[in-house]
C-alpha cells in the first residue's frame, strides 16, 4: 500500500509537479480523485486547512499548499540540493514558477478570449527566465543548480 496519496481534482494543475519527480524516483503514490459534486458538497473544503486542495498524506501527516508538498518531497528525497545555498536556488525558480503559474490561472479562469494572445507573446520572455539559469549551471550541460536533479528539475 502506497504510503503517499494525492488529493486533488481530475487535472494535473498544481500535481504533475509532484506526479513527475515521484515517478522518476521510483515512488509510488495513490490518488484520491476528487469530482466537482463531491466538492460542491463542502465537507473536503471544510476539512481542507485553506478550504482549498491538493492535500497530500504521508502516513498519518497530510499536508496541504502545493509547494510546501514539493519542498516535504525534496528533503525527503534528496531533491532539495547539497547546501543552504542550494536549497535557496530551488526555492527562488520554484516561486518564479509560482509566479508563472498564477499568470496562467488568471488567463484561463479570469481572462481568457482577452488574454491569450498577450500571454503567449509573453511566454519567451517568461520561459526565457529558467532558460537564464539553467545557462549560468555548467554552461546549460548540467541541472537547475549543483550537479543533481532538484525537486523543480522536472517542470
Ligand atoms: C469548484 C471549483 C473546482 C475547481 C477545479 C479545477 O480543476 C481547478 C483547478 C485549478 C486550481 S487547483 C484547485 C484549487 N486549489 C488551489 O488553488 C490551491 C492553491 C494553494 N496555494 C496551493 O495548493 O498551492 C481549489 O481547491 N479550488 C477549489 C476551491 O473551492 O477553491 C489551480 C490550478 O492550477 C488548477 C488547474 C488550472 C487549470 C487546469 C488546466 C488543465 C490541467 O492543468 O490539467
Amino acid at each position: 500500500m502506497p504510503e503517499y496519496i494525492i488529493v486533488y481534482f481530475n487535472v494535473r494543475g498544481r500535481c504533475e509537479a509532484m506526479r513527475m519527480p515521484l515517478s522518476d524516483q521510483g515512488v509510488d503514490w495513490k490518488e484520491e480523485v476528487v469530482t466537482i459534486d463531491t466538492w460542491m458538497k463542502g465537507d473536503l473544503k471544510k476539512e481542507a486547512v485553506f478550504g482549498q486542495i491538493p492535500a497530500f498524506k504521508d502516513g498519518d501527516f497530510t499536508l496541504y499548499q502545493s509547494n510546501a508538498i514539493l519542498r516535504h518531497l525534496a528533503r525527503k528525497h534528496g531533491l532539495y540540493g547539497k547546501t543552504p545555498v542550494e536549497a535557496a536556488q530551488i526555492d527562488m525558480v520554484n516561486d518564479g514558477v509560482e509566479d508563472f503559474r498564477l499568470k496562467y490561472i488568471r488567463l484561463i479562469y479570469q481572462n481568457y478570449e482577452n488574454g491569450k494572445e498577450d500571454y503567449i507573446k509573453a511566454l519567451c520572455n517568461e520561459l526565457g527566465h529558467f532558460e537564464r539559469i539553467l545557462s549560468k549551471n555548467n554552461e546549460g550541460k548540467g541541472f537547475l543548480v549543483g550537479d543533481q536533479c532538484a525537486i523543480r528539475s522536472y517542470c
